[in-house]
């Protein structure tokens, strides 16, 4: 079944704890949490105060995509304030193995995310080690952006290599630009998680919209 994690970041931040309690009670399986710095990436999102309101508000799993240099600095801190799933970038740090034990020596399971423009291959030696591959369908920084069809490509290629190597346990996971016909392309083409913001959260109505992704 597909799992839908609702990206926080297109909340209502005046009334986070609602907007949570909201998403869990339409049937989100996850929160996708996006920490962005300003340099990464062209936008600053919130940091390790807002994790502590998230953490408080919300028992939903925690996946916490950190798009911010030297992400090395700040795993374990964000681990302790939740986080399930870390997910890190290759760019964004020159200490990637090292990224991943720590994420994984902290009890959290560790991701890699994979910007439209970076190839499959780059990532192929930590295939092994993770736990999530994140698809990004838009340039990160900003929701509401439009799916970018071509990452179709990879997912499809990510794929045939998950069922070479029998790398069961390793979950594909797509964000940006989710709405019902692009999550069809994504489920078809194998993606087990579908980070949506906007289509949710600017919907009238969570639970029909969460559960019309899920059956994407
Ligand atoms: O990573 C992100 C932005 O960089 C977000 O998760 C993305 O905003 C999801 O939003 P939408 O569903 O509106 O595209």
């Amino acid at each position: 079944m597909t799992l839908i994690a609702s990206s926080v970041l297109a909340a209502d931040f005046g009334h986070l704890n609602n907007e949570l309690e909201k998403v869990k009670r339409a049937g989100a399986d996850l929160l996708h949490i996006d920490i962005m710095d300003g340099q990464f990436v062209p936008n600053i999102t919130f940091g390790i105060p807002v994790m502590e309101v998230i953490n408080t508000y919300s028992d939903l799993p925690k996946d916490v995509h950190l798009m911010i240099h030297n992400p090395e600095n700040f795993i374990k801190k964000f681990i302790e304030l939740g986080a399930d799933y870390i997910t890190v970038r290759p760019e964004s740090t020159e200490k990637l193995e090292y990224c991943l034990e720590l994420i994984k020596n902290n009890g959290a399971k560790a991701g890699i995310a994979l910007n439209p423009e970076t190839e499959l291959e780059t990532i192929l030696p930590y295939m092994h080690e993770i736990d999530l591959l994140l698809f990004m369908t838009i340039n990160p920084g900003f929701g509401g952006q439009k799916f970018i069809h071509r990452v179709v490509d990879k997912m499809a290629e990510a794929d045939r290599y998950r069922r070479k190597h029998e790398l069961t346990n390793l979950l594909f996971e797509v964000d940006g630009g989710i709405n019902e016909h692009t999550a069809k392309i994504c489920v078809e083409n194998k993606i087990d998680i579908l980070v949506s913001g906007s289509t949710i959260f600017e919907s009238d109505n969570f639970k029909n919209t969460i559960q019309t992704l899920k059956e994407s």
